[in-house]
């Protein structure tokens, strides 16, 4: 399979470009970055001190000349360039950027009827799993216990809370008939009065080199139940995506996500 990945110097471009050049059924085909970023024209292996033969370019079409499958952890703003480069030519697309807008997301869901993408904010298998187990701790705790999300990350993540984290709050509140957005509260400060049982809290920690940590409370009366993710590596992250990008390259045009990857669908 030919990748190409996208944000190619950043921390998962990094721990994707090693976890390519080391999978037997991959190749890279591209390495791209952002205009200005001061990697572009370097071997994108030397950080590995590996010559791949694929220099960092911000040439989009350059990139995708040769590959099936686009890798893509930027920003929102470059995922979208990227989406329209690849929907143009028939390029499946892994998308593990967070941070898009509901507008945002109504353009990727569009570019999915013309390429196969896949989108997920957290491509480890076990926050999957813990997105099902939520669903159902959900429902069992439905009346008389207060929601509460609190997630920790490094000191450069730059989007809060997480997609995770929001992603959380998403499967709680459908489990529980409730939209997110009506009733989520991002931080608290000052005379806040009594807690609405119907709110799910968000709480973010932001320092120093945590590579992901989520946790979910149900707080109830004389007991509380935490469902807790820890990240140790951003390699669980590059695994996942490159699962990701074997599931697309055998599929159609569509918007995918992990339980389509794991089968839990
Ligand atoms: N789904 C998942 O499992 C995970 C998702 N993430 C998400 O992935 C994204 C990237 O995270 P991370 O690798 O830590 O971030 P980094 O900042 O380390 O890397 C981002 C890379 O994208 C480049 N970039 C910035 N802006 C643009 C643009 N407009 N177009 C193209 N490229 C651009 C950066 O270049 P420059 O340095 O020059 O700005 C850099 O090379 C975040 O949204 C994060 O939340 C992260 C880990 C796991
Ligand atoms: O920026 C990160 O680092 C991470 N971002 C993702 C998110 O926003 O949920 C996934 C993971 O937690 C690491």
């Amino acid at each position: 399979m030919r990748i190409a990945i996208a944000g190619a110097s950043g921390r998962m471009g990094r721990m994707l470009i090693e976890a390519v050049l080391d999978a037997p059924d991959c190749a890279l085909a591209g390495a791209l970055d952002v205009a200005g970023n001061p990697q572009l024209g370097q071997d994108c292996g030397a950080f590995l001190g590996r010559a791949t033969g694929v220099a960092i370019t911000d040439d989009v079409d350059a990139a995708l000349a040769t590959s099936q499958v686009l890798i893509d952890f930027t920003r929102p703003e470059g995922t979208l360039r990227h989406l329209a480069a690849c929907a143009d030519r028939g390029v499946a697309l892994v998308i593990g950027t967070t941070g898009f807008s509901a507008e945002q997301k109504a353009e990727i869901g569009a570019a999915a009827r013309r390429t196969p993408v896949f989108m997920s904010p957290n491509m480890s298998v076990g926050v999957n799993v813990v997105m099902r187990l939520l669903e159902q701790a959900a429902k069992a705790f439905s009346h008389g216990y207060d929601i509460e999300i609190i997630e920790a990350h490094h000191r450069n993540k730059i989007d809060a809370p997480s997609g995770t984290a929001l992603a959380m709050g998403e499967a709680v509140a459908k489990a529980l008939g409730r939209k997110l957005a009506d009733n989520a509260v991002f931080g608290r400060e000052g005379v806040t009065g009594v807690r609405d049982p119907s709110t799910i809290g968000f709480a973010t920690v932001r320092g120093g080199d945590i590579i992901g940590d989520h946790t979910v409370m149900f707080a109830g009366i004389g007991e509380r139940i935490e469902i807790t993710h820890k990240s140790s590596s951003r390699a669980t992250y590059a695994q996942g995506s490159l699962r990701a990008a074997r599931f697309l390259a055998q599929s159609g045009p569509g918007l995918y996500d992990m339980n389509d990857v794991l089968g839990l669908n």
